[in-house]
């Protein structure tokens, strides 16, 4: 749905050139929630607004739903970008028009009547749960209210694609999942392929299915979700999960990745069950991701050698990634 094809865009020129996006490629399929993530600076807005084609890559190809989008011009563009809805931190609202008018403008423009503008907007502040609302002005809502007029007035004309910049990074944490909720309940009912840059590892956790780190206009990693959290070496895995120090007292600390397979099962009382081992649990990380448990636990495991080894060799055996990181 979104293809991104070795992209780069640079500001200014010589030394003092600033390369915000350096040969970035990927690809975002059609009802996928996507997350890219990077410290400020990194090119996450940048790259968003490449999407949309406020910018023009200086290389580079951006597709959107079939439409070269980095190359088309005037009416071409404009009908492309009817295609993608945007929501933004502060919410971007009009604060001298009502609900229904704020919603209603994104429809003006694209020569809707009023009669079936009204009965559209209905139909939308319904959706995002702000049935009642259609007359209040911004003023008179809650952050999260606002941010659900801006995801109406986003999706009003039906687009396919809608672009998320950090559009919960100014709502309290309950507020943030409710918002994130409610995108992924519209991504799956409408079939919408969400695109959505922050700087809140929570978010991706929470709600996408892929995901990519930025830094200094580079993509470091890209994968779905569980599989880079389930990486060792991955950025976002390792932001996730922080289990501290290891210990140096000659026993044996294995870390076990669990892939949303094996995570409910008894493993650390099996351990100590059969093997009669004084399981030791120095630290864990498990989340439950899109209803799956992944994450990492790390474990203790003293005692004679050869029994360790044969513990780990049976949790091996069950299928578990089982890594030794200290002995
Ligand atoms: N219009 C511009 N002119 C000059 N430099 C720019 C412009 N827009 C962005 N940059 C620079 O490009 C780099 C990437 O900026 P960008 O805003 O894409 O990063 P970001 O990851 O979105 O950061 P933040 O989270 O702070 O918004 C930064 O070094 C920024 O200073």
């Amino acid at each position: 749905m979104i293809s991104v094809d070795r992209v780069s865009k640079s500001y200014g020129s010589g030394d003092t050139a600033v390369h915000a996006l350096e040969n970035v490629s990927l690809n975002i399929a059609k009802g996928e929630i996507f997350g890219v993530v990077g410290q400020s600076g990194a090119g996450k807005s940048t790259l968003i607004r490449t999407i949309n084609s406020l910018e023009r890559p200086d290389s580079g190809t951006v597709t959107v739903d079939g439409a070269d989008i980095s190359r088309l011009k005037g009416a071409a563009l404009r009908s492309a970008r009817h295609n993608i809805g945007m929501i933004f931190q502060h919410f971007n609202l009009l604060s001298s028009r009502t609900v229904q008018s704020n919603v209603e403008l994104s429809l003006e423009i694209t020569g809707m009547d009023r009669g079936a503008r009204r009965k559209r907007v209905a139909e939308i502040l319904e959706l995002v749960g702000l049935e009642g609302k259609a007359a209040a002005y911004p003023a008179q809502l809650s952050g999260g209210q606002k941010q659900r007029v801006g995801i109406a007035r986003a999706l009003a004309s039906k687009p396919s694609v809608l672009l998320s910049d950090e559009a919960t990074s100014a709502l309290d944490p309950e507020t943030t999942r409710q918002i994130l909720d409610l995108i992924r309940e519209l991504s799956r009912e409408l079939g919408l392929t969400v695109m959505l840059i922050t700087h809140e590892m929570d978010v991706v956790k929470r709600i996408c299915d892929s995901a990519a780190v930025m830094s200094q206009g580079r993509i470091l990693e890209q994968g779905t979700v569980e599989g880079l959290l389930t990486t060792k070496k991955s950025l976002l895995g390792q932001a996730l999960f922080q289990l501290g120090e290891i210990p140096k007292n000659g026993n044996t600390i294995i870390e076990i990745t669990f892939n949303g397979v094996t995570a409910d099962r008894p493993v650390i009382a099996q351990l100590a069950r059969t093997h009669g081992i004084d399981v030791g649990i120095l630290g864990a990380a498990i989340e439950t991701i899109h209803g799956r448990q992944t994450g990492r636990t790390r474990l203790e495991l003293p005692g004679q050698r050869e029994i360790v080894t044969a513990a780990i060799e049976d949790l091996r055996n069950q299928g578990l990634f089982v890594e030794v990181i200290g002995c």
